[in-house]
């Protein structure tokens, strides 16, 4: 399947953005009857050619296959928008036994019948409907009488396409919200009136044309529309993701009762499937696995040892300097227990030397020092990725070179990659639009380039981490290898906030403010207060209620930190600021915290991550940061030994798998500056807990004390942490993904 989107979207990539005079325009305009944003005929010639020489796949590269005959499916286009969940709809589908293509958004309307597609979802993605770099699509898919499901981008492009508004406004929204549904509408039938969804979007739909009716809506804002005879419906919000409680009903309604659509389509055996790619591309080539002691490495390695004589594969775990403290040792011992054979290579310093490669040099596998800053001297958390990720292909190189005297192109290197990581780097193997959210280590131009070649085997690109365990559970893997939580490439290096000044966004002391005016709702403080006035009328009343009850009831304070973190709204990238929250109040209010979390993001446009700071109630300002690199002592030591301690009082409290993860991070933050520790003059950090439930990852919330994890948990590992040296405060993040991310980088 990846080979072949890949294909189909390439035929594509020289017109994917409209021209920057083109806009959107609604159905039955002038411009309807060609591609909006482009040559409709070109794409459509284009296109056609591409199917010709590219035939459907019967059985796809890696991931399902097809039990009937492949005339007989039915089937469903999902037009790509640049989602960070297109994965997630085509396997939501796949579940209900409909098979599905994924197929960049311009594809024109006679493409996808000439295909015999029977029905279409249009994703969402980063762009909005209204700017100058909105996407081609053909609005003729508004037309005929094709059965239409938009979500998100796809249902603000419907809105638009018939005529619609769709603008920003002053709030946006990322997370889980409950609206009210039209229950005489079929896309909700068998549904209750309130139903919990996520929404992740900054544009809204503003006025709603005559020729669609509202079948769903959140207070004033309108989140689903239909145009029932034409089949067309839309929603804001995205039944393919957890978080959305009834999605599955939701595409089973569109599916089944809209469509009209047959469940013909069985999933093929995924193991079977894995191991067929595998043969195809090692066939009597050497395999060097990478091997991280982790979940997907390991189911790679089981799939391997199938496959391949024992002579054929090497496996390799590298210490970049960033694992956990003492873990590679016990990564070598684990994999030992289950017969695998590991060449260990500690390569720590390699790694904190490392430059990024300049462009003319990303072909070649030789390690060649340039000009740029050192890993050690680096903040940017994405040159940070890219350097770790180019190092890890360096120092293969020099194991097989130097090691086992084998030359890059007589092996193939095996890594378990998962799709979550091709999607939010933005590779163009998952999505033709989506933006990078996070150059994830093995996926770095360099990886791409030696993939490029075909010096790469991927048998797991298209699983989700839950689908992995799984697969790892069937090949007889031990339980707790396969629930062992996650643990990023490049460590603790993205855990760390590096930084060499106090950030602050361009708005940030009305950021200030409105933090202030949020936590301090119901003060009198904010009488004949324009800005108070403006922040109440972006509030539902429900949360007017709330901030009214709750700032009466709780002493609660709000700063602005001076860094930011990385997150995911809109399907796009967000770089913002952390608020954090304090209180006097005993016990802590965490179901309060928690609703401020949410409530915060939507209202502050410049924060994206919320966090509750232990201790008394803050009272100064954050100005200054603590100057942070990837240092070994005082920084990598400092979040390693902080790190250990909380995974051991998480481990040893029996709570390990309440929670899907639970990242330590080390902030630049120092909070109290009246109280200076003489030990550590200006090298003192905060630590943030980030426990999170996930299944898939792609989306998840944080884990909440007192409901998913015992508060005197939490309440230990606060203590324990304390007691290391140079910690200001400990933190404990509240965010959900969206508006954050499970690392914080
Ligand atoms: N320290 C390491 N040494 C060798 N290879 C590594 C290392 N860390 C990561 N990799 C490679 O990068 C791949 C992706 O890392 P990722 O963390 O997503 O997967 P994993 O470590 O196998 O599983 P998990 O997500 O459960 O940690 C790994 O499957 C492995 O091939
Ligand atoms: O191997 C990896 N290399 C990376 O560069 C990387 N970045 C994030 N992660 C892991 O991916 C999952 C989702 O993380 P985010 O919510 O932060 O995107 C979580 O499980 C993260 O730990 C990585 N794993
Ligand atoms: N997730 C999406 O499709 C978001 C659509 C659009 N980028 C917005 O922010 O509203
Ligand atoms: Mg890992």
């Amino acid at each position: 399947m990846v080979e072949e989107v890949w294909q189909v979207m390439n035929i594509f990539s020289s017109k994917s953005r409209a021209s920057a005079t083109v806009g959107v325009q609604p159905v039955g305009s002038a411009a309807s009857s060609t591609m909006v944003g482009s040559s409709r005929t070109d794409l459509l010639e284009s296109s056609l050619g591409g199917y010709t020489s590219v035939p459907p796949p019967v059985l796809l590269a890696n991931g399902n296959g097809v039990a009937a005959p492949h005339a007989d499916l039915d089937k469903v286009a999902i037009l790509d928008a640049g989602s960070q969940f297109g994965k997630v709809i085509d396997r939501r589908v796949r579940e209900l036994n409909v098979y599905t293509e994924m197929l960049p958004l311009e594809t024109p309307l006679a493409v996808l019948l000439e295909r015999g597609f029977k029905a279409i979802i249009i994703s969402g993605g980063p762009a909005s409907v209204f700017a100058e770099d909105a996407l081609v699509y053909d609005p003729a898919l508004f037309q005929s009488p094709i059965p239409v499901l938009g979500l998100c981008y796809g249902f603000q492009l419907m809105n638009t396409a018939y005529g619609g508004m769709v603008g920003k406004t002053a709030r946006r929204n990322d997370g889980q919200t409950k609206i009210e549904v039209d229950q005489n509408s079929l896309l909700f039938k068998k549904m209750d009136t309130i139903q919990e969804v996520l929404l992740s979007h900054g544009d809204s739909v503003t006025i709603v044309p005559n020729n669609l009716t509202v079948i769903a809506k959140y207070n004033d804002l309108v989140v689903g529309i239909a145009n029932v005879e034409q089949k067309k419906y839309g929603v804001q919000f995205h039944p393919e993701v957890d978080l959305t409680v009834n999605g599955m009903q939701i595409f089973r309604n569109f599916l089944f009762e809209i469509a009209g659509l047959r469940a013909n389509f069985l999933m093929a055996n995924r193991e079977q499937e894995c191991l067929n790619y595998i043969r195809s591309h090692v066939k009597s080539k050497t395999v060097l696995l990478l091997a991280s002691g982790g979940v997907d490495s390991t189911v790679c390695a089981a799939l391997l040892r199938k496959v391949c004589s024992p002579d054929q594969l090497i496996i390799l775990h590298i210490d970049n300097g960033f694992m956990r403290k003492n873990e590679s040792l016990q990564v070598v011992e684990s994999l030992k227990k289950i017969g695998l054979k590991v060449i260990h290579r500690d390569f720590s310093d390699r790694f904190r030397y490392a430059r990024r490669r300049r462009p003319e040099e990303e072909d070649g596998a030789d390690y060649v020092s340039v000009v740029s800053p050192t890993l050690m001297e680096t903040v940017d958390p994405e040159e940070k990725r890219k350097i770790i990720g180019d190092t890890f292909m360096e120092v293969a190189n020099v194991v097989l070179k130097e090691d086992l005297k084998l030359e890059l192109n007589d092996v193939l290197l095996c890594q378990g990659t998962l799709r979550p990581d091709l999607i939010e780097s933005s590779s163009k193997m998952a999505s033709q639009h989506s933006e990078a959210i996070k150059t994830h280590h093995n996926d770095t131009n360099f990886v791409r380039q030696l993939r490029a070649r075909g010096l790469v085997i991927e048998p797991l690109t298209d699983f989700h981490k839950d689908e992995v365990r799984r697969l790892g559970l069937d090949l007889g893997l031990p339980a707790e290898l396969v629930n062992r939580h996650p643990f990023p490439g490049p460590g603790l290096a993205v855990r760390v906030i590096c930084a060499n000044e106090p950030y602050k966004a361009k708005d940030y002391d009305r950021t200030v403010i409105l933090l202030r005016i949020i936590c301090s709702f119901s003060s009198p403080t904010w009488h004949l207060s324009v800005l108070h006035e403006n922040v109440r009328n972006t509030l539902t009343l429900e949360e007017v209620d709330f901030l009214k009850r709750a700032t009466k009831e709780y002493v609660i304070a709000g700063h602005v930190l001076p860094i930011r973190s990385v997150g995911v709204q809109g399907d796009g990238r967000s770089f913002k600021h952390v608020a954090a929250l304090s209180t006097d109040s005993r016990p802590i209010p965490w179901p309060v915290l928690s609703r401020l979390a949410e409530i915060i993001p939507r209202i502050c446009q410049s924060i994206s991550r919320v966090a509750y700071a232990f201790g008394p109630v803050v009272k100064h300002e954050i100005e200054f940061i603590t100057e942070t690199t990837l240092v070994p002592f005082h920084v990598v030591s400092k979040i390693q030994d902080v790190d250990a301690i909380a995974q051991k009082v998480l481990w040893d409290s029996g709570s390990y798998l309440s929670v899907a993860q639970m990242p330590v991070i080390l902030i630049p933050v120092v909070f109290d500056e009246d109280t200076v520790d003489p030990a550590f003059p200006g090298r003192k950090h905060s630590v943030v807990l980030r426990p999170f439930i996930s299944n898939d990852f792609m989306t998840g919330i944080a884990a909440l004390p007192g409901k998913h994890i015992p508060e005197e948990v939490i309440l230990k590992m606060v203590t324990e942490i304390q007691k290391v040296g140079g910690i200001s405060r400990v933190l404990y993040d509240l965010t959900c993904k969206p508006p954050g991310t499970t690392e914080w980088e």
